[in-house]
């Protein structure tokens, strides 16, 4: 990632995001911005690089017109980890300033396993070598002393059961090894995928391991390093499984490629990326906003959510279980609806570490079409490929769209703006019987085309009954 080879430009980013979402190009120039300006950062002398503050974003917008959407794609254009929390999570009860830190701790998460991921794809051909001696182990295991025994080159057809007399093997362990050769190429020509062994699987979590935070005053991240070293210096638990050996090797290339990456290294790397990559989105940061200049009750709260969230905007150092995570450069994007308080709400400090403000529209019947229509993971997408699967075709006319649009439009407009959202509720009411029909009661090979009064037929009657539409819709 951040490769310049690789890295785009803000008019491709914007265009890969154009795959997924519709509309809200102003919110997609300023991510893609955001996001060039890292690669530009990490491209800058030394000195400079410090110096230079991410561009963090507030989204203002509903619920449901893109707003996480544009941040979780953005993060998965730049393969970068990303995380996201709910602001308001911290004014609950039960909340303890460092609570906030978690959000930090969660990406350093993300970014293990995307390194973890990574690395592991890197091995994968070892690792697959490994798995194939571990199964030839399974079926002819190697007489002591013998080890794994390597490929034979030029070993092919050489059988135990050769007539050739001189062929016949001389000791045990020629006759073992040559047998294993032998099942090695039936097992390359995946001739023996059905068979059963029996693998040792490893056991998961750390074995019977447990403690209580607070209990030395320890807090998360001291606790979840003491669990994970106790954890490691336990000998691991395994169990035997009976398995073909297609399954066998899913199960072992797993394990098999775990041993071959440094975890150390994956550790570092993983931090590194958190820090220069990472994206942490703030939802409903409206939420710890306060409305007015009454600062009594919850509005302390909120305040003291924002006075916590600032250290970690601003840039501090969070002790994770990976390492030490520096907040400096990790992108923040934070969002909400602002339909009671401003952005002006929010303490002065933290308006200033988000100064690039983007308003998200609401969507139109218009975008609704579009929505259904054009994404590359559009609905109608995704219910056809459903459908495929059990070879029926599913396909929708324009003017069905078009009145699907309309209707979810109008019950957001008469029940609640659930934004985008409401295009799930509404397709799924619609499709719901088709889908409990097939494969049933309609076959294979059968094609569904749904029309305007197919639409209206399944839709029209509940849209109409405000209490039915309140509650299905
Ligand atoms: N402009 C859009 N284009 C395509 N799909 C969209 C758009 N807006 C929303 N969606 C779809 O609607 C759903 C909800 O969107 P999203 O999670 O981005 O909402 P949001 O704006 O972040 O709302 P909230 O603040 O409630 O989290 C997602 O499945 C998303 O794919």
């Amino acid at each position: 990632m951040l490769d310049s080879a690789t890295f785009l430009t803000p008019a491709q980013i914007v265009a890969e995001l154009d795959k997924y979402i519709i509309g809200q190009h102003d919110a997609k120039r300023n991510v893609a911005i955001a996001l060039r300006n890292r690669w530009r950062r990490l491209h800058a002398p030394a000195d400079m690089q410090r110096e230079i503050v991410p561009n963090n974003i507030l989204m203002i917008g509903s619920t449901g017109v893109g707003k996480t959407e544009i941040a979780r794609r953005l993060a998965a254009i730049a393969d970068a980890p990303f995380t996201k929390v709910e602001a308001s999570k911290f004014t609950e009860v039960g909340y303890v300033g460092r609570d906030v830190e978690s959000m930090v701790r969660d990406l350093a998460e993300q970014a293990v396993n995307l390194v973890k991921q990574r690395r592991k794809e890197a091995v994968k051909s070892q690792a697959a070598q490994a798995v194939e001696d571990a199964i030839l182990d399974a079926l002819i295991p190697p007489l002591p002393g013998a080890g794994s025994a390597p490929a034979v080159p030029g070993g092919v057809g050489f059988g135990i059961s050769s007539a050739a007399g001189n062929d016949m093997p001389t000791s045990d362990r020629e006759l073992n090894e040559r047998t294993r050769e032998r099942f090695r190429e039936k097992l390359q020509r995946g001739e023996l995928e059905e068979r059963f062994i029996d693998i040792k699987v490893q056991q998961g979590g750390s074995p019977g391991i447990g403690l209580m935070g607070g209990q030395a005053g320890l807090d998360e991240a001291s606790l979840q390093g003491l669990q994970d070293m106790l954890g490691s210096m336990m000998p691991k638990k395994t169990r035997k499984r009976k398995v073909t050996i297609a399954e066998a090797r899913k199960i072992l290339l797993d394990e098999e490629a775990a041993k071959l990456i440094d975890m150390d290294e994956v550790k570092d790397e993983a931090i590194r990326l958190a820090e220069n990559a990472g994206i942490i989105f703030i939802d409903e940061i409206d939420k710890v906003a306060s409305s007015n200049a009454n600062k009594s009750g919850p509005d302390v709260s909120r305040e003291g959510v924002q006075r916590d969230l600032l250290p970690i905007v601003e840039g501090s150092a969070v002790t994770t279980k990976y390492g030490v995570v520096n907040t400096d450069h990790i992108l923040f994007i934070a969002a909400g609806a602002f339909h009671v308080s401003k952005p002006s709400d929010l303490i002065p400090e933290l308006q200033g570490r988000f100064p690039i403000r983007v308003e998200l529209q609401s969507l139109t019947k218009e975008d609704f079409y579009r929505i259904l229509k054009d994404p590359k993971n559009a609905l109608t997408k995704q219910y056809e490929a459903l459908l495929k699967a059990e070879d029926v075709e599913l396909t929708f006319d324009d003017a069905a769209l078009e009145e699907l649009a309309s209707i979810a439009f109008e019950v957001n407009s008469e029940v609640e703006n659930i934004g985008a959202r409401r295009l799930h509720t509404v397709m799924s009411r619609l499709l719901n019987d088709i889908l409990f029909d097939v494969p049933d009661r309609i076959g294979p090979n059968a094609h569904i085309q749904v029309t305007r009064e197919l639409v209206e037929q399944r839709l029209q009657g509940m849209v109409r009954n405000r209490d039915l539409s309140q509650y299905i819709l």
